[in-house]
């Protein structure tokens, strides 16, 4: 158990008034954000947040036992008799504390955050199983999950708030985690979650249209993930120089260059000039190979993932570990150690004559480049079902359906999570961006996975797009399971059944 006595871990805050008097003897076990979450001698920070304000909690807090409460707001009469830290900005305050209360954890890891609109779970996936086959200790956290070695922890946020953060790290440190690798959204970058973490490698997959509803612009977006290059730092860590690896295919990569003072490893599938270049690529229903170009040399590669944008992703996670010294002639072989990704391109098993995919598109240019993979193997019809998921992003509803309506050969729209959105509002924002008429409409998301299966014909492929991995659905309020690779399980047993 941690115990950080409490003047220690206040003095790492520069500019702060203290109010009361702190205990010297008083020893912190936790720190937290949540005043649910406090109990006897505990360090309770207050968080201006998007639904509520810590600082109303005060009252909580004290009520449980805080021993010290840290503030941006004047919360004296609630705090009683209880010392409380001002300072001038909580969230950054609480990366501090965090870092320092879980003994700077990521200084004694190597680590590589990935950043982009789409790739980062497959990347990351993909340098973990890299590492994994050749015996490293491992660390992963994302949006499906977090790992340590083979462990498997669940996760809230796809990058988390900076306690969570560290204190994950800090497990990872007491389970002699070698290589941390992580995703950091956009989101997560603007708020400040991802301060205190000492990257080795920063990677920037690409960028398209996603989070509008949160960033509002392409170039505030930008500006976001742009973070993650600045935050690379300037200095070497452990007497390790640092490195960002570039998509050269994303016309982002220039301004990203001069954000980062550490050394740029450029990739690409079009490029022959970029350091990490993919040739000779050719695909299978459910493998590609292609040869890496590295410095003149051919280094031949062969993954379970398919597609234009799964050769990227890997190109990305190859240049990733090499920069952390891993060599390429093992990284290489080792790539195949990645059977798949959980809910991208996730193939259904069980249908003979048709194929049924499962994958996690939900921002255009996801959808564009998963449906153009699927038709490549594809002999008969695309058949597509997707919905749009309610209180997010209004504007890519319309782009989506046109995409998938265009891309498809046949189209079911159905639901996502609706969340508290009326679905009759959804429905009509998608419609508003349709051009052509090969579409039914099946509101219930089960009953349009059912049909979709139902009238596949031989040599169809069936796409399930924008739920990936994810089981937990919003039905106008209330949670209910709906995992799409179970329902389109259940649908090819049928489908089976009335074959014979
Ligand atoms: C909108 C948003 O980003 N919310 C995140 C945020 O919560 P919040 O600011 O809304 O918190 P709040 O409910 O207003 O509460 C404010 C403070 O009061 C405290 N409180 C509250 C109630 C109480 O009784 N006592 C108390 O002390 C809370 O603990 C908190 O410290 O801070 C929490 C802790 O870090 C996050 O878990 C939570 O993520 C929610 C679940 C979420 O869905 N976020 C999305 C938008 C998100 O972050 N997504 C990105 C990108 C995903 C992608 O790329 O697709 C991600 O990284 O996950
Ligand atoms: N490099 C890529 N370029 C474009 N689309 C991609 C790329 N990699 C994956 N995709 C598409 O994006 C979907 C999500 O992939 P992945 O989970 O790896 O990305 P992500 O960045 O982690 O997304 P999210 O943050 O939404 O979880 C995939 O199911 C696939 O359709």
């Amino acid at each position: 158990m941690i115990c950080v006595k409490v003047t220690d871990l206040i003095d790492v805050l520069k500019m702060k008034k203290l109010i009361g008097n702190l205990d010297p003897e008083l020893n912190i076990g936790k720190i937290s954000q949540d005043s649910r979450d406090i109990q006897s001698g505990d360090l309770f920070i207050c968080i201006d947040g998007t639904q509520v304000d810590g600082h109303n909690y005060v009252e909580t807090a004290v009520a449980n036992g805080a021993g010290v409460i840290v503030a941006h707001k004047d919360i004296q009469k609630a705090a009683a008799n209880v010392p409380v830290v001002y300072v001038p900005d909580t969230g950054k305050a609480m990366s501090l504390l965090a870092n320092h209360f879980y003994g700077y954890p990521s200084e004694s890891m190597k680590v590589i955050g990935v950043t982009g609109t789409n790739g980062k779970t497959t990347v990351t996936y993909l340098v973990e199983a890299i590492l994994k086959a050749m015996d490293k200790k491992t660390g992963l956290m994302g949006t499906i999950e977090m790992h340590i070695g083979d462990e498997v922890h669940k996760t809230k946020n796809t990058t988390p708030d900076s306690i969570t953060m560290q204190k994950a790290l800090h497990l990872m440190t007491e389970r002699e985690t070698e290589y941390f690798t992580l995703e950091l959204s956009s989101i997560a970058l603007e708020m400040g979650r991802a301060w205190g973490l000492d990257l080795d490698v920063a990677v920037m997959t690409n960028l398209t249209h996603e989070h509008m509803e949160f960033h509002h612009t392409m170039a505030a977006y930008a500006e976001a993930k742009k973070l993650l290059f600045s935050q690379l730092g300037n200095g070497r860590k452990n007497g390790r120089t640092k490195a960002a690896i570039l998509n050269a295919d994303d016309e982002t990569i220039h301004s990203y260059r001069i954000a980062t003072a550490a050394e740029v490893i450029s990739y690409s599938v079009k490029d022959e000039t970029a350091d990490f270049f993919a040739t000779d690529i050719t695909y299978s229903r459910t493998q590609t190979r292609f040869n890496l170009v590295v410095n003149g040399e051919r280094y031949p590669v062969v993954t379970n993932l398919v597609g234009l944008y799964n050769v990227s992703n890997t190109l990305a996670a190859l240049a990733a570990v090499y920069a952390l010294g891993i060599p390429l002639e093992d990284a290489t072989k080792a790539v195949t150690s990645l059977a798949g990704v959980i809910g991208r391109l996730e193939i259904v098993p069980g249908a003979n004559d048709i194929g049924v995919y499962v994958d996690f598109a939900h921002s255009p240019d996801a959808m564009e480049k998963v449906l153009g993979v699927v038709r490549e193997f594809t002999q008969g019809r695309v058949i597509s079902v997707f919905g749009g998921a309610g209180e997010r992003e209004h504007e890519k509803r319309p782009i989506m359906a046109r995409i998938g309506t265009e891309l498809s050969d046949y189209v079911i729209l159905t639901t996502d999570d609706t969340g508290k959105e009326p679905q009759e509002q959804i429905i009509a924002m998608m419609l508003a961006g349709i051009e052509k008429d090969n579409y039914e409409y099946i509101e219930n998301r089960k009953e349009a996975i059912q049909h979709a299966i139902a009238i596949a014909e031989p040599g169809d492929t069936v796409i399930l797009l924008g739920r990936g991995h994810e089981a937990d659905y919003n039905d106008r309020g209330t949670m209910i399971r709906l995992l799409d690779s179970e329902v389109a399980a259940e649908a090819i047993e049928l489908r089976n059944e009335q074959k014979v």
